[in-house]
């Protein structure tokens, strides 16, 4: 070949590839034209959960564009399909930017998760069912002494229920042989993740931009939130190593004093080679899961203060599955249990928002077409390497066009109760369909876990209690998002004033 060859080829591919990215350019604008810029920054911003996105959804569907920090455009995604691409394809996006995702970077997820992955099957969960019960038990004793006097906040006694049993699940420890270190860590860290004021998100913003060179560096920067973090994990690593040398060695002394989920580590053969990073760091209870933290089972508890009738079916209930000898498969089989535990966690998703960036380019199908303003309908999307998309798990938990229907932003248990599943069709979540754990290769982990302390919690704490919400002003308890979704009291203060009576 000549030179002008050469030339008329090279020539060619950079039409052919600016008339791509034009067609790309024109798809999206197709999509967003004369639309209003929607800032982004409300979302996070707002004391009250849902103001801006659920109004968007409405208006535009379930795809539609927020300026973020920047300038930047960043798609909001609710559409079943398109998540279903974004959850499962590995080879089309990564996570971040945010530097709130505190996941296991990519290279060590899939190693780490085949390590972790006998210890949260279903059959080692029902192993733990002792811990939960021991916990709920202690739980329901500070209740009693809350019962009969002024309202109170529940979000201390459920924050430290949840650690604990993740504590003596995963490590076999007490919450004191955690130490005060690690505790006050975990206090911090999770007041951090429960705000999120204009200067975090711009802080957050500059992180984004950041390469990842730089951002590894950030991380150890004297400055909140990194100092924190990097406390929290240097703790939970020590915590973690110290806990699997007491295993082996009690272990090698023929003892049995481990934790359960070591113990199922153990039976499912699983050996960590000597020098390599140990599974125990990354599962020790640090807020780096700061999904799983009280806020949100305070919030079960809001809900069945508002709605007095249904907690006392839910009560009767449980007292007559319980009456007939409580297991797993007992709180499996117990239908109004399971609607209520669906609904909140439809209604309230730790995780409401979260963001993910497209590691190639690739088209985003959709489950159902989109209008562009110019009236063509569109059934994809394109993406481009690079671009950062929001993952709104909590508006598909809102959708109207689908089994949820138009009452989608009431809380209504018995719409499970006919229908077990939200979004038939595109499978997404792996409990009920839902996001509430997200889905694909990075699932929540303990989701079996969770569920199963769920059911025990309510069903240990309503059989035994009534909540109702005081008769005051300070009844008007929001839920803001921060990170994490949490009740927020009229006055701004953090958590939900119930007042608690002993029934049983
Ligand atoms: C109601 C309680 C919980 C909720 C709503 C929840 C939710 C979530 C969500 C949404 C994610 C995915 C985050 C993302 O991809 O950006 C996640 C990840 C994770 N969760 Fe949970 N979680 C809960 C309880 C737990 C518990 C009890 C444990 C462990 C004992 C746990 C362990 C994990 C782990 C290890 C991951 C990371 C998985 C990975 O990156 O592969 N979670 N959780």
């Amino acid at each position: 070949m000549k030179i002008t060859q050469y030339s008329l080829v090279a020539a060619s591919a950079v039409v052919v590839y600016m008339a791509y990215l034009y067609s790309v350019a024109a798809a999206i604008y197709a999509i967003f034209q004369d639309r209003p810029r929607l800032r982004g920054y409300l979302i996070l911003t707002t004391p009250v959960y849902g103001e801006y996105e659920f109004k968007w959804l409405r208006k535009y569907g379930a795809v539609y564009r927020v300026k973020g920090c920047f300038g930047e455009d960043r798609l909001m995604i609710s559409d079943p399909a398109a998540l279903q691409v974004i959850l499962n394809g590995r080879q089309y996006y990564k996570m971040g930017p945010s530097p709130r995702q505190f996941g296991a970077l990519e290279e060590e997820h899939k190693r780490l998760r085949t390590a972790l992955n006998s210890g949260f099957s279903a059959p080692a969960v029902r192993t733990y069912m002792p811990i939960f019960e021991r916990v709920a038990q202690e739980l329901a004793d500070q209740f009693d002494d809350m019962a009969g006097q002024a309202p109170a906040n529940l979000l201390p006694s459920l924050g430290r229920a949840t650690l604990l049993t993740v504590a003596q699940a995963a490590l076999g420890l007490s919450l004191d042989e955690l130490g005060a270190d690690f505790k006050s860590t975990n206090l911090l860290m999770m007041n951090m993740a429960a705000t999120s004021s204009p200067t975090e998100i711009l802080q957050d913003a500059i992180m984004a931009l950041m390469p990842n060179v730089i951002r590894n560096l950030g991380r150890h920067l004297p400055i909140e939130p990194f100092k924190s973090l990097d406390k929290a994990r240097f703790l939970s690593d020590k915590i973690g190593r110290s806990v699997i040398r007491d295993v082996r060695e009690a272990k090698s002394q023929g003892l049995d004093g481990v934790g359960a989920f070591y113990d199922q580590l153990g039976a499912s053969g699983h050996q960590q080679p000597d020098g390599v990073r140990h599974p125990g760091a990354d599962l020790t209870p640090t807020p780096s899961r700061p999904r799983h933290d009280g806020k949100h089972a305070q919030l079960r508890f809001l809900e069945l203060a508002r709605n007095v009738e249904f907690q006392n079916q839910l009560r009767e209930e449980i007292l007559a599955s319980l009456a007939a000898g409580g297991s797993t498969a007992a709180y499996d089989n117990m239908p109004l249990l399971n609607a209520f535990l669906k609904e909140t966690l439809r209604m309230y998703p730790a995780l409401s928002l979260s963001d993910r960036t497209a590691v190639q380019d690739h088209i985003l199908p959709l489950s159902e077409p989109i209008m562009a303003v110019n009236g063509t309908q569109i059934t994809e999307i394109p993406i481009t390497k690079g671009q950062t998309v929001y993952l709104a798990s909590g508006e598909y938990q809102r959708l109207f066009t689908t089994s949820m229907g138009e009452d989608a932003h009431e809380f209504k248990p018995s719409r499970w109760l006919h229908d077990g599943s939200a979004h038939k069709g595109d499978s997404v979540g792996v409990y009920a369909n839902l996001l509430s754990f997200y889905g694909g290769p990075r699932v929540c982990l303990g989701w079996r876990f969770a569920l199963l302390e769920m059911q025990v919690f309510v069903s240990e704490l309503v059989g035994k209690f009534e909540f109702s919400l005081p008769a005051d002003d300070k009844s008007q308890t929001v839920c803001r998002y921060a990170f994490t979704l949490q009740p927020t009291l009229a006055d701004g203060g953090k958590g939900a004033l119930l007042a608690v009576k002993r029934v049983m």
